[in-house]
C-alpha cells in the first residue's frame, strides 16, 4: 500500500496496510461495492460533491483485491465525483473483464453514452436519497433514467437510510430492472431485527424477488466497532432469508467514515460470521455478483 497523502480530506484515509484475511475466500470472488477517488490530478473531484476525499485511484483498489484475494470488482460510482464517471469507467476499463461500473447519470443520458459505458464494462446505475451525500433528484428523473437503461439489460443500485424506507418504497416497487440495496437500507442497529423497520425492511424482499441487498459496511452500522458484533444479525437474517439476491463489498477507499479506519482484512473475515456455509459464501461471493455482472 503507498502512503496516500491526506489531502484536506475531511475524514479519515484508507487503511495503509490492512490484515491479510483469515478466511480464504472462494476462487472468483467478487468485491461488488468498491470506489475509486481521482487522483484529482486526473480526474477532479465534482464541485457539487458534499466531501472532499483523498486520492485512492485504480492502482490501490487494485493491489487491495489481490491483497485480501478477490478476482474481480464491482466500481460504484462515488457523490463526490457527481455524474462524471471517467474515474470510474477509466478503472473499469484498466482491469480488462475483471472489473463492472455503476454509473451516476442524469436525465440527458444518450443511448451512445450509455452504449459507450456498456463496452466499458457498466452495468448499472446508482440512485442516491442520503441527503448528507446528494441534492434531492425528482422521482420522475429516476423513473425517466430507469426506462432508458433497462432495455440495456442494466440494474439500478439504490442508496438510502432506513428512515426514508416507509416514503420511497411506492417508488422502489415500480422501477423496471433488478433493484440493488446498498447496505441493506443502513439499518439502526441499536433497534434489534425483529424491529419494525428492519422488518419492514425484510418484507420489501420478500415481497419484491427483483430487489437484492448488498451486505455490506458493518463498520458503518455498527455502534460498538470492530469487529462489529452488533452488526452480525442483520447480515445473517438476509442471506439466510435470501441467499441468492446478496452480494458484498469492501466499500473501500470508506467514504466519510469517521469513527474510525476500518482494516479491509477484518471485513473480509466478518464473512464468515454473516455467511457461515460454504453454499452460502459462493452465492454471495461469486455465484450472485456473476449471474449479476458478467452473465
Ligand atoms: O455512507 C457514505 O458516506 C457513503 C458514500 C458513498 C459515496 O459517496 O458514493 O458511497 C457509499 O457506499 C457510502
Amino acid at each position: 500500500m503507498t502512503e496516500v497523502q491526506k489531502m484536506d480530506a475531511d475524514w479519515l484515509v484508507f487503511h495503509p496496510a490492512p490484515k491479510v484475511p483469515d478466511f480464504k475466500l472462494p476462487k472468483g470472488a467478487v468485491d461488488a461495492h468498491c470506489h475509486v477517488f481521482g487522483p484529482a490530478a486526473e480526474f477532479p473531484f465534482a464541485p457539487e460533491r458534499k466531501y472532499t476525499p483523498c486520492d485512492a485511484g485504480k492502482a490501490e483498489l487494485y493491489a487491495l483485491r489481490d491483497h485480501l484475494g478477490f478476482e474481480r470488482n464491482v466500481i460504484v460510482q462515488a457523490t463526490c465525483h457527481g455524474k462524471d464517471n471517467r474515474a470510474m469507467v477509466d478503472a473499469c476499463r484498466s482491469a480488462g473483464d475483471l472489473a463492472r461500473g455503476i454509473a451516476s447519470v442524469g436525465a440527458d443520458i444518450t443511448e451512445a453514452e450509455i452504449r459507450e459505458m456498456h463496452e466499458a464494462g457498466v452495468r448499472g446505475v446508482r440512485f442516491n436519497f442520503v441527503k448528507r451525500l446528494v441534492d434531492d433528484t425528482p422521482k420522475d428523473v429516476f423513473l425517466s433514467i430507469a426506462n432508458k437503461i433497462k432495455d440495456f439489460g442494466w440494474h439500478i443500485v439504490v442508496y438510502f437510510e432506513a428512515q426514508d424506507l416507509e416514503e420511497i418504497e411506492p417508488f422502489l416497487k415500480q422501477l423496471p430492472t433488478t433493484v440493488v440495496v446498498d447496505h441493506m437500507g443502513r439499518p439502526d442497529v441499536s433497534k434489534g431485527v425483529d424491529h419494525p423497520d428492519f422488518q419492514r425492511f425484510i418484507r420489501l424482499m420478500e415481497e419484491n424477488d427483483n430487489i437484492w441487498s448488498k451486505v455490506t459496511c458493518p463498520d458503518r452500522l455498527s455502534q460498538q466497532g470492530p469487529p462489529y458484533d452488533d452488526v452480525v444479525a442483520y447480515c445473517a437474517e438476509i442471506v439466510a432469508r435470501f441467499p441468492d439476491r446478496v452480494l458484498w463489498g469492501t466499500d473501500w477507499p470508506h467514504p466519510n467514515m469517521k469513527s474510525h479506519i476500518p482494516d479491509d482484512g477484518v471485513l473480509v473475515d466478518f464473512i464468515t460470521r454473516i455467511a457461515p456455509t460454504k453454499e452460502q459464501q459462493q452465492q454471495l461471493l461469486v455465484d450472485n455478483p456473476m449471474r449479476l455482472y458478467w452473465a
